[in-house]
């Protein structure tokens, strides 16, 4: 008999049963002695939730609308590299099951299908898209109006890699390169109108550069190049969250990308409050890191996010059934959404409140 799979640890041990072991590293693992990605999820088995009793709720409302996009539960699909390494449809495959669930996917600008081709495999997709600005601001506008053209309706800029984290299970693992075949296919020289001439030949793919130089007045400078919000991910200082404020950014994204990147940055759920402060109510607040379960999804809300993303939950539903693993993965976090709101006696997300929450 199969094993039903009920949870995302569930969805993980699958995965990591299906996956080649040095892509099941480099999904699961992060920089360092991985300090911070264990903080993240331990951070929020730390914090209790303290329901209200007979409050006549009915059945929460978990919608939310974020700048401008519907979404049906207040949970995105945060941008992840080389889903094609997960599964041989890749990012189309993920971006179907985000169709299907009405939430949002921000494609990574690492993705391994065109943002092109994954807007043409799901019509009903919500997408973001996910930038690492390059120092080349040509080649940066070229990938913008790439993602303006397939639809994209924000620009997800994430900020906490000046350079790349250092994985020492990657390293171990010689894992520095995708295998034959597959490709960073937006990071393609040129238009995106690949292969216009039908040979087959779609264009060189150039590396992405993560540069120690990129700045705040990069950030102005996508503010004029583009009409779409701009979405700042990776952000964990309130000084800066202040700063983006005066850079005219939509939303700012709490992130410590998953502990990838600075090691022993503290768990992004516990620097979410200073932030939501810092901000004043001025931009939604998104979050990420560690987020398995519908009660992480309601405490991050509760303590002021407006929203919250998930990276390996999503990847872990691709490796382990594809489209449908995705789509089951997604229905999980819904389903667990509104039931802890249930239990909390709230009739809707909007309800909740930082007295929710209780450090144990
Ligand atoms: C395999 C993998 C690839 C990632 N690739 C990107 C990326 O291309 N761009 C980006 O901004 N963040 C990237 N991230 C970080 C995620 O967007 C997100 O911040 C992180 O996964 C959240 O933590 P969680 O995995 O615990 O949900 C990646 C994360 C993982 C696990
Ligand atoms: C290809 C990398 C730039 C993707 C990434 O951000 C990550 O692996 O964390």
């Amino acid at each position: 008999m199969t094993a039903v799979l009920a949870t995302i640890r569930d969805f993980e041990a699958a995965a990591r049963a299906r996956l080649d072991p040095a892509h099941y590293d480099y999904f699961a693992g992060g920089a360092g002695d991985e300090v911070t990605v264990k903080a993240n999820e331990a951070a929020f088995a730390r914090l209790g939730l303290l329901p209200r009793v007979l409050r006549g709720a009915g059945t929460p409302q978990i919608g939310v609308t974020l700048l401008g996009s519907r979404m049906a539960m207040p949970v995105l699909v945060a941008p992840t590299a080389f889903h094609r390494l997960a599964d041989p449809e890749g990012e189309k495959a993920t971006a179907r099951a985000v169709a299907a669930a009405e939430t949002i996917m921000i494609v990574s600008m690492a993705a391994t299908v065109a943002v092109e081709d994954v807007a043409a495999a799901a019509p009903g997709a919500t997408l973001w898209f996910q930038l690492y600005v390059q120092p080349d601001m040509a080649f940066t506008e070229a990938i913008v109006r790439r993602a303006e053209k397939a639809g994209c309706a924000a620009l997800v800029v994430t900020v906490d890699s000046p350079a790349r984290g250092r994985r020492d299970q990657d390293v171990r693992n010689g894992f520095d390169d995708l295998p034959e075949g597959m490709h960073c296919e937006n990071l393609r020289d040129g238009d995106g109108d690949h292969d216009a001439d039908g040979d087959g030949d779609r264009g060189p793919v150039r590396p992405i550069v993560m540069s120690p130089a990129i700045s705040w007045e990069h950030v102005d400078l996508l503010r004029r190049m583009t009409r779409l919000p701009i979405v700042l991910k990776g952000v964990t200082h309130p000084a800066d969250a202040r700063l983006a404020l005066d850079h005219g950014v939509s939303a700012l994204y709490v992130s410590n990308h998953g502990g990838r990147q600075l090691d022993t940055v503290p768990a992004t759920v516990d620097l979410l409050p200073e932030i939501v402060a810092a901000v004043g109510g001025a931009v939604p607040v998104l979050v990420d890191g560690g987020i398995r379960r519908g009660t992480d999804v309601v405490k991050a809300l509760a303590l002021g996010a407006s929203a919250v993303a998930v990276g390996r939950p999503v990847i872990w539903g691709l490796a382990a059934g594809g489209e449908c693993g995705v789509a089951r993965v997604l229905e999980m976090l819904r389903d667990e959404v509104e039931h802890a709101l249930t239990l909390c006696g709230l009739a809707s997300v909007r309800d909740l409140e930082p007295g929710l929450v209780r450090r144990c």
